[in-house]
């Protein structure tokens, strides 16, 4: 059973759609920091601040499986325990960690890839760091992407991956976030669990491609946002056609009616979204499908795939 999520505040959610991601991977995080800086200021000229700042999926290094074992730090976080950023391993957490308690805010740092120093195995996982800069929670990506789209696209993050064992969400003052990375918004399981547990709100660094962008990375998004009653939102790098891997970009916040309230286009931007609790609370009580559920109908058919 999960604990009480805290009581749902109006807040305001920047996601960065971040561009300028080379093979440097110290020039990558000094430009994460200046983004999340610059996010932290809020929209001109006098927007709201942003409570919570998200980055994209693999913001620290060109995205492909080949280069995961590369640019892969050791975190060493294990959830429920107190971490010393001081004396981490991974740079990016450093960066992370600094950039949030120097802009007082919330920060999903993206992903970057983890190598575990205990089991040797690299993984896609994203780090949560409270205003203070402390290191509060962490996902490794659930459902690797192994797609082949013949004469599309193909990709194959078991190659060098492992899928983490974990569904998780981090609590702040304002609301329970659930977070996964981009695949995982494919498995509506996760989102359930998340949204049974409490989340109000869910975040998803991802970075869908030219194939499945154009065709899914809204209609999931929007999927997720209707099914659960949640808002759900997607933070994407910027398109690069100089990368190897060109991201659909769009990032965007939907709410619990499904109705998309921010959206960026394919360049670096920031977006920002005011997230209503009210909204919330009036699409659960209007369409009660989250007390209509019937799970006492519903058997176990994890062994039963024909
Ligand atoms: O599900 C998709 O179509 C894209 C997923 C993806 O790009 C990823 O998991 O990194």
């Amino acid at each position: 059973m999960a604990s009480t999520a805290p009581t749902f505040k109006p807040f305001t959610l920047a996601l960065i759609q971040l561009g300028q991601i080379g093979s440097d991977k110290t020039a990558n995080l000094k430009h994460a920091r200046e983004m999340i800086l610059k996010a932290a200021k809020g929209p001109e000229p006098s927007g709201p601040k942003p409570d919570l700042i998200a980055l994209p999926e693999c913001f620290n290094s060109p995205y492909g499986h080949v280069h995961f074992p590369t640019y892969a730090e050791n975190i060493g976080y294990t959830a429920g325990q107190k971490y010393d950023v001081e004396k981490s391993e991974s740079e990016s957490v450093k960066m992370l960690s600094s950039a949030a308690k120097e802009a007082g805010v919330w920060l999903l740092g993206g992903s970057i890839p983890e190598k575990d120093s205990g089991d040797g195995n690299v993984y896609n996982t994203a780090t949560v760091y409270s205003p203070t800069g402390e290191l509060v929670a962490s996902h490794r990506k659930v459902h690797l992407f192994d797609i082949d789209i013949p004469g599309k696209i193909k990709f194959k993050e078991s190659e060098t991956l492992t899928g983490g064992e974990s569904i998780n969400y981090f609590d702040t003052e304002f609301a329970r976030i659930g977070f996964g990375i981009c695949y995982d918004v494919r498995f509506p399981e996760l989102a359930m669990i998340n949204a049974r547990r409490g989340c109000q709100v869910m975040i998803y660094p991802g970075a869908f491609n030219m194939t499945t962008g154009p065709l899914h990375w809204e209609l999931l998004q929007r999927a997720r946002a209707v099914d659960q009653q949640v808002y759900f939102s997607m933070c994407s790098p910027a398109r690069d056609l100089t990368a190897g891997y060109h991201a659909w970009g769009h990032s965007m916040v939907v709410d619990p009616m499904g109705k998309i309230l921010a959206e960026a286009d394919t360049e670096e931007d920031i977006i920002y979204a005011k997230i209503d609790p009210t909204v919330f609370n009036e699409a659960r009580s209007g369409i009660p499908v989250t007390t209509q559920r019937r799970f006492d109908v519903y058997p176990d058919v994890s062994k039963d795939f024909v």
